[in-house]
């Protein structure tokens, strides 16, 4: 097409304007005036300020009128449904040596890894138009516009499933008074052997009512072309949403640890990394165990309420370790959190006050390891 210098001018002009508009939008997009459709990318991968930022739109945006999309990678982290069991659904003690951190989001449903390699997508909108079919079809149909032999569908629990059995993408949704959020992640090229090493408990023995996570065999996208990344993924999502519902976004970079354009996100970033949030949280639940010692049996029973020892019970043959020694023991791990730390400074206490044979002291610290192993 040939266009008039008068036309190419307007069209700059229009273009122009456009940025122009959208920079300003940038500074205020979450201003009460501003009621227009919006794609934003996170330029945060740190989880905590990501899952803050999408509790922020759902409490602070007017969703009644406008849908927006926000595109997010985390480092290294496996994030827990809202009301699941960590100690249940993660390798607490792996993670802990390799630095990778749990957060509990505000949804529900099960535990996923995250890394860069993996995309999350949070479609907001009124309750009234909240579809989640609809956001995933944006999504295939971007994936297969990118590489039209990819062979993904959606599942009826709403997975995206590759080549008719491996699970791309999981779903959860926050469903409020009036707007609902519906989140999900891609796996495109996240790291397989730390994703199924990390979803395995390393606690046995656990009683509860929480959700359970519905485990599946996953894959990455780039199994099926290892030119497939991230980056092009979330510019073909973004193109897919914009077509999907007849907008013309640009995607605006946000920063969602800026207290300046965000008010109040610094309180809701902390509320989330708070141990009483992520572990405090749990469902009450129980551990009831056994274990060796030293070639001694060891028999557990722990009830654990908001992560907090309710009341405890072992087992241990009677000249390994007194009774009222075990007693006393088990009184001192009362009222304690449910994390080698507490557990450690408790224990400490306890031999320090509690007069006792070098053996003793031995046998109580082994018991004290053998049950931090399983936090
Ligand atoms: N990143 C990722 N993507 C897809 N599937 C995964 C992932 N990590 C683990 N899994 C697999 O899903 C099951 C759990 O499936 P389940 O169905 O129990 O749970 C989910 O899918 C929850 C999805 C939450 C999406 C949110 C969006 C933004 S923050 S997290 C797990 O045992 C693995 O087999």
């Amino acid at each position: 097409m040939i266009l008039s210098p008068l036309t190419r001018m307007s069209v700059r002009t229009r273009d122009l304007n456009r940025h122009v508009r959208h920079v300003g939008a940038l500074n205020s997009c979450f201003d009460d005036s501003y009621k227009e459709e919006l794609i934003l990318k996170s330029s945060s991968t740190d989880i905590f300020q990501n899952l803050a930022l999408e509790d922020w739109i759902h409490d602070h945006v007017d969703l009644q009128s406008r849908r927006i999309l926000f595109l997010w990678r985390n480092a290294p982290v496996v994030v827990i449904g809202r009301h699941q069991n960590p100690w249940q659904e993660c390798n607490l003690d792996l993670m802990r040596r390799t630095g990778i951190p749990v957060a509990r989001r505000r949804s529900g449903g099960g535990t996923v890894y995250h890394d860069l390699g993996n995309i999350n997508m949070t479609f907001f909108s009124s309750k009234k138009k909240y579809d989640r079919m609809r956001n995933l079809g944006v999504v295939t149909r971007a994936l297969k516009e990118l590489r039209p032999n990819l062979d993904v569908c959606v599942t009826d629990r709403f997975d995206i499933i590759l080549n008719r059995c491996y699970k791309v993408s999981g779903t959860a949704a926050r469903l409020g008074r009036t707007t609902a959020y519906h989140h999900c992640t891609l796996l495109c090229s996240s790291d397989r052997s730390i994703l199924s090493s990390v979803l395995k408990s390393s606690c046995t023995g656990i009683k509860s009512n929480a959700t359970p996570s519905v485990p599946s065999p996953v894959a990455n996208l780039s199994d099926h072309d290892p030119t497939l990344n991230p980056e092009s993924i979330m510019d073909a999502i973004a193109s897919g949403y914009n077509k999907e519902f007849d907008l013309d976004c640009p995607v605006l970079t946000v920063d969602p640890g800026s207290e300046v354009l965000i008010p109040g996100i610094h309180k809701m970033t902390s509320d989330l990394k708070d141990w009483d949030w992520v572990y405090g949280k749990t469902p009450k639940f129980s551990v009831c165990t056994f274990f060796m010692v030293e070639n001694t049996n060891v028999g557990l029973e722990m009830d654990i309420k908001n992560g907090v020892v309710e009341s405890c019970v072992i087992n241990v043959p009677h000249d390994w370790l007194p009774a009222d020694f075990v007693n006393e023991f088990c009184s001192s791990l009362t009222g304690v959190r449910f994390c080698p730390n507490e557990f450690a400074v408790a224990v400490a206490a306890f031999i320090r006050t509690t007069p006792s044979s070098p053996k003793r002291t031995q046998n109580a610290l082994s018991l004290y390891e053998s049950i931090v192993s399983l936090m």
